[in-house]
Order: C-alpha cells, then structure tokens, then sequence
C-alpha cells in the first residue's frame, strides 16, 4: 500500500467530526493534507459550519450516523484508506448512563474495528485519553510521566474505564488481516485536558465567573499540576499520526500521549490565562474553603442529582470524580511522537493562548 498510496489520492473518514476536537481534526486535514481527496464526517449531530467545507477542491461528505449501530459504521468506513476515531461520549458529569457511556466508547469503538475489517480499511487512529492512565482511584500523582512511566491504572469511573477498554480494543486489533488480506495498523493518542476554541467546560467556567460578578473562587491549590493541551495541536497530531503510519511499520500497536508547551499548571491557573484577559479574576491565593468541605460538597451534589432523576438533569461541574482528578496531579513530558513520527507542535504556547482567548472574547460578544 506504501508506495501506491503516496501517489494515490485518499479518502479519510473522521468519526465525531462535528465535536470540540474533531471540527479541528477536520479543519487540519483540509489544510495540511495534500493528498486527500474525500472527506467524509461522520456524526450523531451535524454542524451546519460543514456547509461552507463544501465548495473546496476536496470532496465533503458528512454522514449523519451513530457509531453504535454496525451498519451505518460499515456503510461510512467501506472505501476509506484511513479512519480517526474521535467520536466518543464525554460525560463526567453524570449526563448519561454508564451503559450508554459503554455502548458508544467501547461497543462503538469496537464496531469502527470491525468496519475497518470487513471493509478493507488498512489504517486506524484512535482518540484515546489521559484517562486511561489516570489520574487513578488512590490519586496517585503522574508527575511529567511518559508513556513508559509505571502507574497503577485503576478506574471505577465509567468514562474512563470505557475509554480504557476501548483503547486496548484498538491496540489488540493492530495486525489483524483486513479484507484483501492486508494487516490492520492502529495507534491511539492520549490527549490531557483539551483546550482552545469551541471548549465547552472554559465556557460554563466563563458564564460561572460573569455570574458571580466577575470572580472565580480558588478550590484547588495551585501546587496540584494539571496536564493541559491546546486543541490545534491536538488536530496536528492526529494527521501527523494518520499520515506517518501509511509510512512506518514502527507506529502501529503505539500510544502516545498529546503534548505541547503548554505550561504545567493548575487546572484553575491555567483556565486563568485565558479568563483573566476577558476580566474574570480568581479570588485566593489558596483554596478558599477547607479541602474536607469540597468533598462534602461533591458528595452533596452526586446525592442530588440521584434523588433528582426521576424530575430532572442535575449535573454540575462538581462531583466525587471531577474533584478528584483536578485535585491530583497528572502531568506528561515526553518526545515520543517527535521520536516516531517528526511530531512538532504546530502552534506556540503565545499563539494557542491568543486564539483561545480571542475565542473566549467572541463567546462573551456573542452572549450579549
Ligand atoms: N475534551 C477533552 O479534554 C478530551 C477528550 N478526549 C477524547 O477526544 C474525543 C473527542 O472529545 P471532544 O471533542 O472533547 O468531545 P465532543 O463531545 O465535543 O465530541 C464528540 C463527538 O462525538 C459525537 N458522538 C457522540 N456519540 C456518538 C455516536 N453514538 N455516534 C456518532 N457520533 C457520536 C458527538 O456528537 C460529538 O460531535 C473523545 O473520544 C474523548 O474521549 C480525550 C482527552 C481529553
Ligand atoms: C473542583 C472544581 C473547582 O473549580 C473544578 C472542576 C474541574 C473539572 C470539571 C475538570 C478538571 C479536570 C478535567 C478533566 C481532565 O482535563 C481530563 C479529561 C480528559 C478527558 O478525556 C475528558 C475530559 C476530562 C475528564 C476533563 C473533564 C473536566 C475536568 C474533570
């Protein structure tokens, strides 16, 4: 396929492609692969953005599909070279149930598998996550871990043990034959905390800020380091990654995890150098409350939202989980994908921060 495909043209197909980091897999793919000449973008819900796509030299197609359903993955799949699975349901919230959670995650990634093989598509990505590392139950620190740093990965959370199983899904797939005889090269990307333009979570953390008169209160202390990763660089690697395994061998079976210069902050700080130049300020040099009463809190809250079901959707930012794991460091420093696949960032830290908080800027403009 090596050779053929270089001069061929090829047909990529991004599962999620309407979501936070799919749009920018999309984007990416439009502008800085050369080779492509169909597109296609596969998702539960649509975006009415994919319109203006439409008039390029490359050939758009946008499937409106459920990666829970085999056939409509197997429809979507047959005659792409190259699939990038980023669809997924990313709720920690308590939003869905754990078998929905487990049903598009794993039974989802598990039918993109299969699609690839019935149908003849020789090369997967995978967007995995941090999470299937950790941060784990006993919130143990990952302090500038790589790949190949020792960590006792224990999850009962639903979304990260789907995105655990489904990762190792896609890693025991790589060689499989696919129709025609060919092996099935995989690889999964393990992004930290995405952020950049379209993140909904810096946007509720905007609205909470406005709604309080401008302030944000600090809950975790500023020394608990939280791995962050901006969402172009994200998009990058994935089509530095979908490219460079068509080439080399080496690649598949891999993870690695999503890295850039963003700096090792708080999960609190670092939102700040985006909410502070759109006048949000953090109110406490140290957490305002007492760390005992926050997790009386988060459990007040994960009660609420249990009696509350049967009425309505309570589901707020804070929980048992989401203050476990921003109260626990969990930070990357490798070079693994520049090592395996010429991996740079794409953009700067200074050009990642302006353009999120120019975005954070339109949010506001747009809400008045
Ligand atoms: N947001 C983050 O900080 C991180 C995200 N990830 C992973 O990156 C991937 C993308 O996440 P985001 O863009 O943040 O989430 P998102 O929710 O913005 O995007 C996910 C997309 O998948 C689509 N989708 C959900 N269920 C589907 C189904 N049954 N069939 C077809 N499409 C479906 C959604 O409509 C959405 O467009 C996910 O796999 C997530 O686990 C990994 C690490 C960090
Ligand atoms: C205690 C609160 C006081 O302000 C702060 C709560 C913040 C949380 C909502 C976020 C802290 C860490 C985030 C997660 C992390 O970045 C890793 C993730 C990886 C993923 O694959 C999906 C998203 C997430 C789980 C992300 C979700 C939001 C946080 C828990």
């Amino acid at each position: 396929m090596a050779d053929s495909a270089r001069a061929q043209k090829l047909v990529y197909l991004v599962t999620g492609g309407c979501g936070f980091l799919g749009e920018h897999v999309v984007r990416m793919l439009l502008q800085r692969e050369p080779r492509l000449c169909e597109l296609r973008i596969f998702d539960l819900h649509l975006g009415p953005w994919l319109d203006e796509l439409k008039t390029g030299p490359v050939r758009v197609t946008a499937i409106q599909g459920d990666v829970t359903q085999a056939h409509e993955v197997a429809a979507a799949v047959a005659g792409a070279h190259v699939v990038i699975h980023t669809a997924g349901l990313v709720d920690v919230f308590g939003k869905a149930s754990p078998e929905t959670i487990h049903e598009v995650n794993v039974q989802g990634t598990q039918n993109v598998i299969e699609a690839c093989v019935q149908t003849g598509t020789q090369f997967l990505v995978y967007t995995s996550s941090m999470e299937v590392v950790g941060p784990n139950v006993k919130g143990h620190p990952f302090y500038r871990g790589n790949e190949d740093t020792p960590y006792e990965a224990v999850h009962r959370h639903p979304y990260p043990c789907s995105k655990a199983l489904a990762e190792r899904l896609v890693l025991e797939a790589n060689g499989r034959k696919v129709r025609g005889g060919l092996p099935l090269v995989t690889c999964a990307l393990r992004p930290t905390g995405i952020y950049g333009e379209g993140h909904q979570i810096m946007r509720d953390f905007y609205h909470q800020g406005l709604r309080l008169g401008g302030r944000l209160f600090r809950a975790i202390p500023a020394s608990v380091e939280h791995g962050r990763v901006y969402v172009g660089n994200v998009a990058w690697m994935h089509v530095l990654v979908a490219r460079e395994e068509q080439r080399a061998a080496l690649m598949g079976g891999q993870v690695y995890f999503c890295y850039d210069k963003s700096p090792y902050k708080s999960y609190e700080d670092f939102n700040m150098e985006f909410l502070r130049p759109c006048g949000l300020r953090l109110v406490g040099t140290r957490p305002l409350l007492p760390y005992w009463l926050l997790v009386f809190l988060a459990a007040l809250n994960a009660l609420l939202q249990w009696l509350l079901r049967p009425l309505l959707l309570y589901a707020p930012l804070l929980n048992p989980y989401t203050l476990a794991v921003a109260n626990t460091t969990f930070t990357v420093s490798t070079n693994k994908a520049q090592r395996h696949f010429g991996y740079e960032p794409l953009f700067s830290w200074e050009d990642s921060r302006t353009r999120t908080i120019r975005w954070v800027q339109g949010v506001e403009s747009s809400s008045q």
